[in-house]
């Protein structure tokens, strides 16, 4: 059989889950063999499939995560877009049987989409209720403003329930990409760089000014932990030994949570907003990763990654993924499966994720960001909110360094990437 490596970002329990997606499909027939290679974390697995492009090594398929959108679409040379492997490998493909928010982030200005939606997530909140009990809190109500979520972590921590209200994964996705979405704050100038090369970054306004100082001022005050750098993994950890009682991640964290929190009930609930900024938060926006084909391979190799796209877009295919790991189902037919198995009714709190996303109207501030070199600016924004937790910068001073050094980053991008 024809081998076609996927290299992907998947650990733990996403991983195995990858792996039997894989075997299924290479079960149902003999001509291919899809072979998963786990790379790491995203920025991991990004660089590597980068190098290994420009040693000829790369691999079929590669999974990238939502912000190297704009690495990947610069990098046109190396990507063989998805619509037209479709096309030409008389694939069917509809763009409308994919979710609108999923499909407007992938698709480029002819509304063409570039990579196969996989693994969407947008974050939402995880909290413990045995904890909100143990503090007095009633277990059924999640905290909906920044201010409840204040209160209850005082509460909790006061009454000795845990040691801390609440942590974060992401502080980049979660705290300031996602956080200026639904406070339908600008987070760049030309639609968050949906508009091209030339945008710079504005997520230094008052409103998202506010948020890091409150989140310095909670940690001070031992209401929150930082979960640490780009993904912010401690969060999780934190959140199953019971440490923090909320924690704010992926959507795509569902797994996990599932077989960690086994000593006590969990509960999920959108994210929170300052409710004197906006009375109706936006829609939150897109994460998780998608999956981009690398050019350099021979025409057998691409007939199987066109059928296995096929395969992996198969409603039941998707609504089994979507429902395991807690990402976004990606085509509404799995949506609408997923309804008619009565999924939602019999897991309360599974369809938050995509209530969120697909809330209201959304706005030029919430429709997602495309940055290039977007993966060091990441990298940038989390050592300035370090600097902040550390006491050596102000909120504003740190969001005004990370809106500076992400604009040199986003000049060197335009530069090397200019036609
Ligand atoms: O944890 P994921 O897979 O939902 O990804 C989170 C972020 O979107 C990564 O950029």
């Amino acid at each position: 059989a024809t081998e076609i490596t996927w290299w992907h970002a998947m650990g733990g329990e996403l991983g195995k889950k990858v792996d039997e997606i894989a075997a299924k499909f290479n079960e149902s027939q003999s001509e291919y063999k899809v072979v998963p290679v786990y790379k790491g974390t995203y920025p991991e697995t990004l660089t590597a499939a980068i190098a290994a492009f420009r040693a000829n090594q790369q691999p079929a398929i590669v999974q990238v995560f939502e912000v190297g959108t704009g690495t990947m679409m610069a990098a046109k040379g190396a990507v063989y877009p998805v619509y037209k492997l479709m096309k030409d490998e008389g694939e069917p493909f509809d763009t409308k049987s994919f979710l609108a928010p999923v499909v407007g982030y992938y698709s480029d200005t002819q509304g063409n989409i570039l990579s196969l939606p996989f693994n969407s997530s947008t974050p939402i909140m995880y909290y413990n209720k045995d904890v909100f009990k143990k503090a007095g809190l009633d277990p059924e109500v999640a905290p909906k403003t920044w201010k409840e979520v204040e209160e209850f972590s005082k509460k909790i921590v006061t009454s000795g329930a845990a040691k801390c209200g609440f942590t974060s994964a992401w502080i980049t996705w979660v705290q300031t990409e996602n956080f200026s979405a639904l406070h339908d704050q600008p987070y760049g100038t030309l639609e968050n760089g949906f508009g091209g090369l030339k945008s710079e970054f504005t997520f230094n306004g008052p409103v998202q000014v506010k948020h890091w100082a409150n989140l310095k001022k909670w940690q001070d005050e031992g209401l929150f932990k930082y979960g640490g750098p780009v993904g912010g993994d401690n969060a999780a950890t934190m959140f199953f030994s019971q440490e923090c009682a909320i924690t704010m991640n992926s959507s795509g964290g569902r797994a996990a949570v599932i077989n960690n929190a086994k000593d006590f009930k969990v509960g999920f609930a959108p994210l929170p907003y300052y409710d004197d900024v906006i009375k109706e938060p936006k829609n939150s926006i897109i994460g998780g990763a998608t999956l981009w084909v690398l050019n350099g391979k021979d025409k057998a190799t691409y007939k199987g990654v066109a059928k296995f796209f096929t395969y992996l877009s198969k409603p039941e295919v998707q609504a089994d993924w979507h429902q395991y790991t807690g990402y976004l189902p990606i085509t509404n037919a799995a949506y609408e499966l997923g309804k008619s198995q009565g999924y939602y009714e019999k897991n309360p709190g599974s369809d938050v994720s995509i209530k969120q996303i697909m809330r209201g109207t959304p706005s030029a501030n919430s429709k997602g960001l495309r940055f290039g070199n977007y993966t060091q600016e990441r990298t940038v924004i989390d050592e300035e909110f370090q600097a902040l937790l550390a006491g050596k910068k102000d909120a504003k001073q740190a969001l005004d360094s990370a809106v500076e050094r992400g604009n040199k980053l986003l000049r060197e991008f335009e530069k090397a990437n200019a036609n």
